[in-house]
């Protein structure tokens, strides 16, 4: 128990739960329902949901009435993210999911170590809290935020931690997409092992 959260992963603290297209990353364009945990202490200046950072303000939900909820839909792939999701232990609320047949993809910073049963990992390490040590073997997407020049050798260094079958992401930071959109094009031009991720959720006005 901390904080009242019960170790065992059957209670965890839901900000929200949406059914959506999954906006980002290798998984772009695909029906999935997402499920945000709150709690997060990696403390990015930019995230785009600082609302979910106490966890405390989020009401424990129990993963078996999360799993019922998505269930509903016809889309049978969820999307876990926060917060930072690895902050709990998902190996509860993923076994679920996959015995209903549903394919769980994670959004993490990788700064707490893997639980869970995944069908898909994007790790998007931060500079303000270190990935914890093996994550990235786990990786099967690596999502770079790009805030600033300085980000593409950070993107570089990130890469050189996953395994070969890890499919390479830079994405604009949301406020600095104007700037750093056309290096990144450039970029990409010439370093081909990496593709553009753009929020596009956010271009078509949807969750
Ligand atoms: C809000 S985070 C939650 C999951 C986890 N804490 C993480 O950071 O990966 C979900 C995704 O949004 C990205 N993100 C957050 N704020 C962003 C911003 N302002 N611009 C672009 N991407 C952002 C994160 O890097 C991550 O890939
Ligand atoms: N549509 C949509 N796609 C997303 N991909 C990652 C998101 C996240 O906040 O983790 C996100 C989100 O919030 N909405
Ligand atoms: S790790 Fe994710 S949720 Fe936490 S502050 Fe950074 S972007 Fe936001
Ligand atoms: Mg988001």
């Amino acid at each position: 128990m901390k904080n009242n959260i019960p170790e065992d992963g059957s209670m965890l603290p839901l900000m929200e739960e949406f059914y959506t297209i999954q906006g980002e990353g290798f998984n772009t364009g695909k029906a999935a329902y997402f499920i945000r945990l709150g709690g997060c202490d990696v403390g990015c200046h930019w995230c785009d949901v600082k609302e979910s950072w106490d966890a405390e303000l989020h009401p424990l939900t129990s993963a078996d009435k999360i799993v019922e909820n998505a269930e509903k839909y016809p889309g049978k792939a969820v999307v876990i993210t926060g917060g930072e999701p690895l902050l709990y232990n998902l190996d509860y609320l993923t076994a679920k999911l996959k015995e209903k047949g549903i394919l769980t993809f994670i959004e993490t910073s990788g700064a707490y170590p893997i639980s869970g049963s995944w069908d898909w990992v994007c790790l998007s390490p931060k500079k303000f809290k270190s990935p914890s040590p093996n994550i990235a073997q786990h990786a099967d997407e690596l999502k770079i935020i790009v805030f600033n020049k300085s980000d593409f050798e950070w993107a570089e260094a990130h890469a050189r931690t996953v395994g070969d079958k890890c499919k390479l992401y830079l994405q604009p930071e949301w406020s600095k997409s104007q700037d750093m959109l056309p290096l990144i094009i450039e970029y990409v031009k010439e370093n081909p092992k990496w593709e553009i991720s753009l929020q596009t959720h956010k271009y078509l006005n949807i969750p």
